[in-house]
């Protein structure tokens, strides 16, 4: 039974429950008194506020934040002059009413507004990842709503570039993304125990991903970045399919071999009438740390020249830097973790530049029939 005390006591008990309540819970991205979290806030006599909140599992990882940011919202509350934050976890019914509520809730996956990017490449290791995952952190800082699908199911890098290996919590059927530098991520390897690799081929892939977008609780998103393998194979074209909303948006290298290898997923773009948002060139020069003087290693103009064939953009030339590289190796994105890297601010400015682009419904078979 939910208790909100209206005993004599410093602290006025409605203010506290709505100070608390609104507290948003890190994963569901909505108040804990709207969610049915907050169990108990009751203040008393010497200024102690006593919150009761029940956790989605009782192996809530987020525990410890929840705990400060209900302690912190506690605090503002006029004669509160200390808090304690106890924890039980929900019922199996009330995890069921919660998850039957939150997908009877949306009306679409992610948000009717979402503005959808692919970011594919033409081959492996040209900085798609790197480029999508600095990508999504620079759109956050904007004050963005992001989600990230690494949908490089064989490949997948996001659990690394982002420092984070947890399993997702599920509420029945319902996965939550897991967050970290303000965006959130959804990955195979969340899933998958030590770096396993994943044999998954065929419908059960175009399964897997079907689940990601419907099963997964991305809650309302201005953006959601599409992490592709690289080239034009099953899963390409599966996400195609399933996201017709997306827009590509191209890594390529400055190589013309790159380039030429790029401009095969911009063809496959077009046929299925997919939108282009803009070519982004990565490792586009290399910049000396001694004297600052830039060179070209993987050679010049793949970038425009994509553009310029796909008839879209060049929306930003990342160089190739070292902080980029080592950032990707300890799990904090160099945009997070040294936003004055030359390629960092290269980023940020692609994060500010970076087109709203929608796909139009010309063309498109929409599930609607002709009422007479
Ligand atoms: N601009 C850059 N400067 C320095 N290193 C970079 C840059 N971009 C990417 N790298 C490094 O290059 C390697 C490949 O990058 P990444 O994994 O992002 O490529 P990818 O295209 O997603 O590859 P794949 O699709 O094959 O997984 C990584 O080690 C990454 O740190």
């Amino acid at each position: 039974m939910l208790t909100r005390s209206r005993g004599r006591s410093a602290v006025d008990d409605t203010a506290l429950w709505n100070a608390v309540g609104a507290v948003e819970d890190p994963e569901l991205h909505r108040g804990i008194g709207e969610l049915g979290m907050l169990r108990t806030a009751r203040g008393d006599r010497a200024g102690t506020a006593r919150v009761e909140v029940a956790l989605t599992t009782a192996g809530c990882p987020l525990r410890e934040h929840l705990r400060e940011a209900v302690t912190a919202a506690a605090l503002t509350v006029p004669g509160v002059r200390r808090a304690e934050v106890a924890f039980t976890t929900l019922s199996a019914r009330q995890r069921m009413e919660l998850a039957q509520r939150l997908r009877g809730e949306r009306s679409t996956r992610f948000g009717a507004r979402t503005l959808v990017y692919a970011v594919a490449s033409g081959k492996g290791g040209v900085g798609k990842s790197s480029v999508a995952a600095n990508l999504a952190v620079a759109l956050a800082r904007r004050g963005k709503r992001v989600g990230l699908l690494d949908a490089d199911v064989w490949g997948y890098s996001v659990p690394q570039l982002f420092g984070v290996r947890r399993n997702p919590v599920a509420l029945n059927g319902l996965m939550l993304p897991l967050q970290a530098h303000g965006v959130r991520l959804m990955s195979v390897g969340f899933l998958v125990a030590d770096d396993a690799p994943v044999l998954w081929r065929g419908p059960l892939l175009h399964k897997a991903l079907e689940q990601f977008l419907a099963d997964v609780h991305w809650g309302e998103l201005d953006v959601l970045l599409l992490d592709l393998p690289p080239g034009t194979g099953d899963i390409t074209l599966s996400l195609l399919e399933l996201v017709p909303e997306a827009a590509l948006l191209a890594v390529t290298t400055p190589q013309p071999a790159a380039q030429a290898v790029a401009s095969r997923v911009g063809r496959l773009a077009r046929q299925q009438r997919m939108p282009v948002a803009g070519v982004v060139e990565n490792m586009s020069t290399l910049v000396c740390a001694g004297c600052g003087e830039h060179t070209a290693p993987f050679g010049a103009g793949g970038g425009q020249r994509l553009a310029d064939e796909l008839g879209t953009e060049l929306l930003g030339r990342i160089p190739l830097d070292a902080a980029l590289r080592e950032a990707g190796d300890t799990g904090l994105p160099v945009v997070a973790g040294d936003a004055n890297a030359p390629s960092a601010v290269a980023l940020t400015e692609l994060a500010a530049r970076l087109p709203a682009v929608r796909r139009g419904l010309a063309g498109l078979a929409l599930p609607l029939t002709v009422v007479r």
